[in-house]
């Protein structure tokens, strides 16, 4: 199946004519197959897999290494989507520096087509130094997960008037840095609509409501594939958990009582060349 190469003329060309963007996390090979097939807009492999693949609590663990690793299947996987690498806890924050060479190994290594960080007005100059190198960035305001302990939990921010009227500062920061795309995670509605009628760039919600220019949902939430919390923005669409469960459970029954394998997943040996095994082992 071919499909259009999405870009960032065609994602803002998108926002003009108010065609929702859709967008989805990536973690490996064979999900990236099924979403670029399925004609996903955007996909970001997120330092979510911390938690979704490498089970960890929260996305501190997750390395440039484990992003690289990941982010290049999934651009192998889908060509065509605009592929984003989420830049991990400790990447870019130390300094400008060594956050355009980590968002430059994810344009070397894995061949992503933009970097993802966490932050509003305090990241305006790493933002600068990193566009400045020819990567494009996308903004992550509201809940950012890299700064839970600060947050005081994985909790959906901007509630109060102060509140939102940082993260509406932020998002103007972001742009006058030169991002070009917003995401807002776990957000009122009405706010994250103040950013994207005011914003010229693309503005993604996770949680962040109806009115914003895309949505963007973690792909093993999506898919029931993910349980250990859910979180209240979550729409599953398949119960992934229950069909591979199932399968398993049916596999362990079949070898337990001798079912499997059956005869067409046996190799086949010449009769002539059994007998004459026979033969050989009698003597
Ligand atoms: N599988 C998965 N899905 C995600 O969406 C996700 C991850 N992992 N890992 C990193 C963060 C954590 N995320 C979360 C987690 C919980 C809520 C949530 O809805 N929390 C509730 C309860 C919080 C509380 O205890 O107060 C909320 O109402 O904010 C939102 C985003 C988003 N990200
Ligand atoms: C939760 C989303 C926005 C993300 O940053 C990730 O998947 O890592
Ligand atoms: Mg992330």
């Amino acid at each position: 199946m071919s499909r259009t190469k999405v870009t960032i003329p065609y994602l803002m060309e998108k926002k003009a004519k108010k065609e929702q963007i859709t967008m989805i996390t990536g973690y490996d090979y064979p999900m990236a197959l099924l979403e670029e097939k399925a004609g996903i807009d955007i996909i970001l492999c997120g330092d979510s897999l911390g938690m979704t693949v490498y089970g960890f609590d929260g996305t501190l663990p997750v390395t440039m290494d484990m992003m690289i690793v990941h982010s290049a299947a999934v651009k192998r996987g889908a060509p065509n989507a605009f592929v984003i690498g989420d830049m991990p806890f400790l990447s870019y924050q130390v300094s400008p520096q060594e956050a355009v060479r980590n968002a430059g190994r994810f344009m070397k290594e894995a061949n992503v087509d933009c970097i993802k960080l966490e932050g509003g007005a305090a990241m305006a100059e790493t933002v600068k130094a990193i566009v400045n190198a020819g990567i494009p960035v996308m903004g992550h305001l509201g809940l950012t997960p890299q700064s839970t302990s600060a947050l005081g939990g994985f909790k959906a921010q901007g509630r109060s008037a102060e509140a939102a009227c940082r993260i509406i500062e932020d998002a103007a920061a972001l742009e006058a840095a030169g991002v070009c795309s917003i995401l807002l995670e776990a957000i009122p509605p009405e706010v994250a609509r103040i950013i994207t009628e005011s914003s010229k760039v693309p503005i993604i919600s996770i949680g962040a409501g109806i009115h914003c220019d895309g949505q963007l949902l973690i792909v093993h939430d999506m898919l029931g594939f993910f349980d250990r919390f859910v979180p209240k923005f979550v729409k599953k669409y398949a119960n992934m958990n229950g069909v591979i469960l199932e399968a398993l459970l049916q596999y362990k029954a079949e070898v337990e009582q001798g079912v499997f394998p059956g005869k067409e997943q046996c190799y086949g040996m010449p009769a002539e060349e059994l007998g004459k095994l026979n033969d050989m082992l009698k003597r």
